[in-house]
């Protein structure tokens, strides 16, 4: 496919695009870096036709598909509509794995060779709300090569995925894209440096929606837009600090702030995660890791509530035993979370501030009249997010990093003693995981909440998070177990 942008300028609710003069050869594969924005959803909405524009955009014949964030929010929202569970005897747990492939290319050896290709394989039957969110990126990639695209737009494909299946993915794409049969042209939109394509030449840079031209490898650490970013996400960050500081308040719960002993999940009678010995102290920051399906945001639940199986394990939370009469709203009430699933939960009519604000009273959208306290509070996060001008705009329309953004305000506004984060910067861009990055990292240096955190990249540990507890699969058992590592706090 050729495509051409001359004068062009496009925007939706909450983003804009620009681009004076950008051409994509026959067969060029582009890299697209936006460190603050989002252009990915609009550059894709332009190629599919279904976004107005001004000045001239041409393209020749192909057929386009896509991957991003956006899209799996929207299949999984079709997916929780037609849930039947209420009406059936069993859960329902949606569309399996092969019948989501198999539905766009009606064509049984292609789905079977991309359940292998992308691994899914042992998913071929699972229902798709069950999967974990790694899993549901790359049924969302087989989904969109099943309809054999000749150009395919990758936004932020590898965010959610395990190193293993990062890594597999980019050889993956390197062949399709070089294949002497039907090559796929790409369009990679990526947020961090580590997912920089290195099998793709050309890499444009846009800022705040603007094309501003072609960047490479070499000049990304000297890049003045880099350095500028960098500065204005300390700045920011010391603002959101300076705020959280400001509004501080004691804790003082028995110890342990939690603990599960010989904990276990099991589905259908397999055992999934056994032997699971955790205790978290007052004080102590942890980071979670392990490859994508292994229990990670399963064994949160358990702490956050929300899993059917947190009665049938043995477990204390702050310093009292589960299922000992406190009700989950009085767990709750000292825990911010930040999840995938709370973000596809997040489905009611509201707007960005009531979003913030329903983090005080724990809900999904706001039920209660905030205090003024509160509302103040709630303006002053939108402000340091660059959001107040979205103050009224409904969650829903704003882009999913902004979306993202306001989720994990809503987590830390009301400084909950317990801060969950499960892969809390997916979907962010390049500024908004910086921001709270360098946030986080003084939230646990300072000791303002005690952080759970998973991330499956490297750059993201915090140098104040001292102590991991890693998934393994055991063999021998056929199910993951976890163990427990320290690391040697390093001084001042
Ligand atoms: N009711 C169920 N029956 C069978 N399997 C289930 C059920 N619910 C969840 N699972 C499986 O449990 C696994 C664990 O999912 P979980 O979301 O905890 O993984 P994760 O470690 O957080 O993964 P990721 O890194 O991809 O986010 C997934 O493979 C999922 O398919």
């Amino acid at each position: 496919m050729e495509i051409t942008f001359e004068q062009f300028s496009t925007q939706d609710e909450s983003s804009i695009l620009t681009i004076p003069r950008w051409i994509i050869e026959h067969n060029q594969s582009w890299a697209i870096f936006c460190p603050e924005g989002e252009v990915g959803s609009l550059l894709a909405n332009v190629l599919g036709g279904t976004l107005a524009y001004q000045g001239q955009f041409s393209k020749t014949e192909g057929k386009i598909a896509q991957v991003s964030l956006g899209r799996q929010q929207l299949l999984l929202e079709e997916e929780l509509a037609k849930d039947e569970t209420d009406f059936l005897d069993v859960i329902d747990a949606g569309t399996s794995v092969y019948t989501l492939i198999y539905q766009e290319c009606k064509n049984d050896e292609l789905a079977q060779s991309l359940l292998m290709e992308l691994d899914l394989l042992h998913l071929k039957d699972s229902g798709f709300r069950q999967l974990s969110s790694g899993e549901t990126r790359r049924v969302m990639l087989a989904r969109s090569l099943a309809t054999k695209p000749d150009f395919l737009i990758l936004d932020n494909v590898l965010t959610g995925l395990d190193v293993a299946h990062r890594q597999s993915l980019v050889r993956y794409f390197t062949r399709l894209s070089q294949r002497v049969k039907r090559p796929i042209q790409m369009m990679v939109v990526f947020s961090r440096e580590e997912d920089m394509p290195d099998w793709i030449e050309h890499i444009a840079l846009f800022n705040q929606g603007g094309f501003e031209g072609l960047m490479d490898k070499v000049t990304w650490n000297t890049h003045p837009l880099i350095t500028q970013i960098k500065a204005q996400s300390m700045q920011q960050s010391e603002k959101m600090m300076a705020l959280i500081r400001h509004h501080q308040h004691p804790f003082q719960f028995d110890n342990p702030v939690f603990e599960i002993k010989d904990g276990q999940v099991n589905y259908l009678d397999n055992i999934f995660f056994t032997g699971v010995n955790w205790r978290i102290e007052n004080g102590d920051h942890w980071q979670i890791k392990g490859p994508n399906g292994c229990g990670k945001s399963t064994l949160l639940g358990l702490i956050f509530g929300d899993h059917p199986q947190c009665y049938s394990n043995d477990i204390d939370i702050f310093g009292r035993k589960r299922g000992s009469g406190e009700t989950i709203w009085e767990i709750k009430k000292h825990i911010g979370m930040v999840s995938s699933a709370l973000h596809l939960q997040y489905r009611v009519n509201c707007s960005a501030l009531q979003v913030i604000l329903s983090g005080f009273y724990d809900s999904i959208g706001l039920y209660s009249e905030p205090t003024r306290k509160e509302l103040a509070l709630a303006k002053e996060w939108l402000a340091i997010l660059h959001m107040s001008q979205y103050e009224k705009t409904s969650f829903r329309q704003l882009a999913y990093s902004q979306q993202r953004l306001l989720l994990i305000a809503r987590a830390i506004v009301k400084q909950p003693r317990l801060l969950i984060l499960d892969e809390p910067y997916q979907g962010l861009d390049y500024l908004g995981r910086r921001l709270m990055k360098n946030t986080l990292e003084l939230i646990a240096k300072e000791n303002l909440s005690q952080l759970l955190y998973v991330s499956h990249y490297q750059n993201d540990s915090l140098d104040s998070v001292h102590h991991e507890l890693v998934f393994v699969y055991d063999e021998a058992l056929d199910c993951y177990r976890t163990s427990v590592m320290h690391k040697k706090e390093q001084p001042e």
